[in-house]
């Protein structure tokens, strides 16, 4: 296992155009862990994660520190930071973070050929990431472009595509809002199975979700207005929630029926 965390953000303030969006977030996440951050609309969860993807807007004044596996790069843009310290990003929107021009085969050999593989290789490494992440007949997966995809196909190929890319950590935000319930579940059973794997990346979920935050994470993050709030084990923000914010979560959770407690009782 890395010595360093996967990520690790140290009391990271950001403002865009002089009003404070993050004010003083921290938190760490070694290999293999899975850390919910969740908090109301517009409390900054977005905005941590761009911070540590390197995708803020280049006007943002940052103080803090950002390290990814290892390589501070508080302030080094997405695309100048060394593949290693790169974070892979699985979103909401899948049609928006795949090429629908591009068959998923480009897509996905590019980045092995990028980690040193030949044409031949990348294709068998590309098929066995396509069932890894539990989709049939990967030949032909790879022969198709992505408006050819269900959701839940195309969400499963944008996991195999961090997986692919060995990004030490996925930051997913909103991963599972755009699927039916059932596919929901085996997206969170899915990203539960590679972060287990051994060598796997860390996961940082970002939702409103507490339900699937409770399902697949061992620790959360609440913010409120770019500030943390409380951080401990998901298992006590679930029963023992300390902070007021906190508490107010989990009854409007509670109040759309979802019994979070249950999960741990
Ligand atoms: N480009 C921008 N310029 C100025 N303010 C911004 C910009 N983008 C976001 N903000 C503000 O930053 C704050 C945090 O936004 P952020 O998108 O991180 O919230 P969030 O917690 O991800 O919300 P949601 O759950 O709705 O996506 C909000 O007050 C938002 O209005």
């Amino acid at each position: 296992m890395s010595a360093y965390a996967a990520l690790s953000v140290q009391e990271l303030h950001v403002s865009l155009s002089g009003a404070a969006i993050l004010d003083g977030i921290s938190l760490e996440l070694m290999p293999g862990e899975r850390l919910a951050l969740l908090g109301e609309s517009g409390s900054g969860k977005s905005m941590t994660a761009l911070a540590a993807l390197g995708l803020l807007p280049s006007y943002a004044q940052v103080a803090g520190k950002v390290a990814v596996n290892g390589h501070d790069v508080t302030h080094e843009p997405a695309l100048s930071r060394p593949g290693p310290a790169r974070p892979a990003m699985v979103m909401q929107d899948t049609l928006a973070a795949l090429n629908p021009l591009a068959t998923i085969g480009y897509q996905l050999i590019q980045p092995l050929r990028r980690n040193g593989l030949g044409r031949v290789a990348a294709r068998v490494g590309a098929c066995d990431l396509i069932e890894r992440v539990g989709l049939r007949d990967p030949e032909q997966i790879l022969s198709r472009c992505s408006p050819q995809l269900s959701g839940g196909q195309r969400q499963r190929i944008c996991i195999a595509m961090a997986l692919a890319c060995k990004a030490p950590v996925i930051i997913a935000d909103e991963p599972t809002s755009a699927l039916d319930v059932i596919t929901q579940a085996q997206i969170l059973r899915l990203l539960r199975d590679v972060t287990t794997a051994p060598g796997g990346p860390a996961l940082l979920f970002i939702t409103h979700d507490l339900h699937a935050a409770a399902h697949l994470c061992d620790d959360a993050l609440i913010i409120d207005g770019g500030r943390v709030v409380e951080a401990a084990p998901m298992q006590r923000i679930v029963t023992a929630p300390q902070h007021a914010h906190t508490r107010r979560l989990i009854d409007s959770a509670a109040r759309c029926g979802i019994a979070c407690e249950r999960l741990y009782a």
